[in-house]
């Protein structure tokens, strides 16, 4: 079981990056990147360098790490920073247990960092310097995470993300690796993988709380319908720019958001594409409660102990009683919304704005 801090003191910051001077292997220039910015956002804070030239590649690669993590508090830096190297030491001497056949992805994640400690297995979404756009593997990852955590002797599942952002949504790139049956068999593909995702968090069996550490995009907006509590920061944002995307909800939320928030309000959200506050979300209940930022993540971690400690069956049955009387419709909603967006996925409109997007015309 990794062993992971919830907050790390300046001890755990010092002890983790005397454990990376001790790493066995390279955990390679991607991590590397992770580690300096992080590190440089936990001593310095926000980045402060001059933007290097363009050819000056080394120096620019550390200068865009560090600039995307933006105001991410240097508390929260910290906490990420020895998260990182809890995984990656974990991760790194597993592998090397790892017997020739075995899932790689029993033992360490490419998008996600996946820890266990206290009761609470803690899913985080581990691409930040793409603002956790959730590419296909971390479609995948997550779901063998979950699959993974409704397993494990942890009472509670929390998912967060690493970064400024808790998540930007679907990375639009998914869009394209178009396979050889052209664009049709794409939206095929996009809908059955996607049907297969909001299934795992509908069946998800134990306590699954939301840490929404930033602003939130599209499908981890969506998703939140099916937690069973949403903690944010005030400097989370939800936004569901369906409409503008040529798109249409998923995650069941054309379902679950009327009814946590009134039509009307769902509407505005759904259609419109209104970018709600966290104050906001909150007052229409799809968040539980909201912290300042300064505080967000000692008194979340703090409250999820201690849920974490209540039994465990008792909250998982009183969990299923909740969700079982929704299951069938929540599926039949799931796959009804696949459905439309796959037909959506090949209209101009959806084309157009992810052309508009990828040939950087536009931005939310
Ligand atoms: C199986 C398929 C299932 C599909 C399910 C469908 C779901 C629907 C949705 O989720 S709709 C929501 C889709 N998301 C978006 O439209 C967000 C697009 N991103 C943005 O508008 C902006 O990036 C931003 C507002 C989130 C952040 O802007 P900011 O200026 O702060 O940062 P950058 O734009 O410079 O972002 C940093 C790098 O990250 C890349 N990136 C961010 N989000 C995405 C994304 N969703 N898809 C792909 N790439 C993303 C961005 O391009 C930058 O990359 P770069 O450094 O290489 O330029």
């Amino acid at each position: 079981m990794n062993r992971t801090a919830m907050r790390a003191s300046q001890k755990d910051f010092e002890n983790a990056m005397n454990q990376v001077k001790l790493l066995k292997k390279d955990p390679g220039n991607e991590v590397k990147l992770k580690l300096y910015s992080l590190y440089k956002q936990a001593t310095e804070g926000p980045c402060n360098m001059p933007k290097p030239g363009v050819f000056d590649l080394i120096n620019k690669a550390k200068w865009d790490a560090w600039n995307a993590l933006g105001s991410l508090p240097k508390e929260t830096a910290r906490q990420n920073y020895v998260d990182l190297v809890s995984s990656l030491s974990s991760s790194l001497e597993s592998s090397s247990q790892v017997e020739p056949g075995t899932d790689r992805k029993s033992t360490g994640y490419e998008t996600l960092m996946v820890t266990s400690e206290d009761g609470i297995t803690k899913i985080m979404l581990n691409r930040p310097t793409k603002k956790n756009a959730l590419n296909v593997e971390m479609y995948h990852e997550i779901m063998h995470a979950l699959k993974a955590a409704s397993k494990d002797d942890s009472a509670i599942t929390v998912l967060t993300g690493n970064g400024d952002y808790y998540s930007s949504g679907n990375d639009l790139t998914n869009f394209t690796d178009i396979p050889p049956g052209g664009v049709e068999e794409k939206a095929k593909n996009g809908a059955i993988l996607l049907r297969e995702f909001v299934g795992c968090f509908i069946d998800f069996p134990k306590p699954l709380i939301a840490v929404v550490n930033g602003p939130a995009v599209g499908i981890s907006v969506t998703l939140l319908g099916l937690f069973d509590a949403v903690y944010a920061s005030d400097r989370a944002t939800f936004h569901t720019p369906f409409s503008h995307l040529g798109q249409s909800p998923e995650g069941c939320s054309s379902y679950t958001f009327p009814k946590i928030m009134s039509p009307a309000k769902a509407t505005e959200m759904l259609v419109f594409g209104k970018k709600l506050t966290a104050g906001e979300a909150c007052a229409q209940g799809l968040v539980t409660e909201v912290f300042p930022d300064s505080t967000f993540q000692k008194e979340v971690w703090t409250r999820l102990k201690a849920f974490a400690k209540l039994p465990p069956n008792a909250m998982r049955i009183s969990k299923e009683i909740i969700r079982n009387r929704e299951k069938e419709k929540l599926h039949a909603v799931n796959a009804e919304e696949c459905s439309v967006l796959q037909g959506r996925w090949l209209s101009d409109e959806c084309m157009n704005a992810v052309v508009n997007f990828l040939s950087r015309k536009s931005k939310l």
